[in-house]
């Protein structure tokens, strides 16, 4: 099974590096300008096997991989998608775009009406993978026959894939983690301790389930690597952006722009949706004011610590 990767970014390009030892991988990228190793993966040698292209139409490959940010996901398929329909199409992207409110795998498959559309979530680190750390990921495809020959493909001897069916579920545990993830790093940041970010991981999981059991997952799902798996590894490991991104927010420090910080927009898509959909999301709506400047991190403990009491 031919694979082409679009997004010459960390993930894509650390997608590309492992999956071109078992066959033929292109990666897409837009700016290719560099050589050897690309610096958004520093470290890691691209092997002479992998062809790297900024033409599209070199992306013949029958399975696509779509490792784009999620808020830059929904232009690229406005201009490309007659390009991929009827093809495997994996979206790699944690997040839920903010233009619909809708996740990678809806924007997909509105955009691709006859592919078969997949996710593959989890936690793992582009670096990690690049590296062949040992990394245990989940492929959703609602499309069983489809997803086990997706899985075949996409591990590798480090690299190990999960089975799912539950496309909403394993997508949203990738997309809402970043908003915690971001929750825990601001703790943190302010000095408000290791308890203070156990209390933050767990309600945050409770709402993550909570939303993601509105959008139509199953609650199972969320207990998987793409839910508690990926919140964990987020909000424990300075090697996560939306983790230091909160605990720059935390510290009232910048952060570097232009850094991929999914967990900003997508606490904005959940707090649109939250009154929405009925449920009470009180720190994923926090972590909105606080992307959105609507709300200072000195009152953020108050409005946590001032709810109302009530039961766990
Ligand atoms: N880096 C990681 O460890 C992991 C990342 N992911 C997910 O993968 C997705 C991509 O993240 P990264 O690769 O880390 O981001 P990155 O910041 O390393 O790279 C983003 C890439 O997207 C490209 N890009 C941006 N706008 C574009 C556009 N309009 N058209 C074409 N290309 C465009 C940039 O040129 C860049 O190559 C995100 O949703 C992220 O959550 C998932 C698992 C691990
Ligand atoms: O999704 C990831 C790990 O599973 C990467 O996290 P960050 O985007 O926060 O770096």
């Amino acid at each position: 099974m031919s694979v082409a990767v679009i997004g010459a970014g960390a993930f894509g390009t650390a997608l590309a590096v492992v999956l071109a030892a078992k066959g033929p991988v292109t990666l897409w990228g837009r700016d290719i300008g560099w050589r050897g190793e690309n610096p958004r993966l520093p470290g890691i040698p691209l092997p002479d096997s992998l062809r790297v292209t900024d033409v599209i139409e070199d992306c013949t490959a029958e399975t696509v991989l779509l490792a784009l940010p999620a808020q830059v996901l929904g232009g690229f398929l406005a201009e490309q998608a007659p390009l991929f329909d009827g093809r495997n199409l994996v979206s790699c992207a944690k997040g839920i775009d903010l233009a619909t409110l809708t996740g990678p795998s809806t924007l997909i498959a509105a955009a691709c009406p006859r592919a078969t559309v997949a996710v593959l979530t989890g936690p793992s680190f582009a670096g990690d993978i690049a590296r062949g750390l040992p990394t245990a990921l989940t492929l959703a495809c609602a499309d069983t026959t489809a997803a086990e020959a997706l899985q075949r493909r996409l591990s590798t001897g480090a690299l190990r894939l999960y089975r799912s069916t539950d496309v909403t579920g394993a997508e949203l545990g990738g997309a809402l983690k970043n908003v915690i993830a971001i929750a825990a790093g601001a703790a943190i940041g302010a000095g408000y301790g290791d308890s203070a970010r156990a209390s933050v991981v767990t309600r945050g999981f409770a709402e993550m389930t909570r939303l993601a059991v509105a959008l139509g997952a199953r609650p199972e799902t969320l207990t998987g690597l793409s839910g508690l798996g990926d919140l964990v590894l987020t909000c424990t490991s300075e090697q996560s952006r939306n983790f230091r991104f909160g605990l720059a927010l935390g510290a009232g420090r910048d952060f570097a722009a232009g850094t991929t910080v999914e967990g900003a927009a997508t606490a904005r898509a959940v707090a649109a949706l939250a009154p929405r959909l009925g449920v009470e999301l009180p720190v994923s709506q926090l972590v909105a004011g606080l992307a959105e400047g609507r709300v200072a991190m000195e009152h953020a403990l108050d409005i946590l610590l001032n709810r109302p009491l009530k039961e766990e």
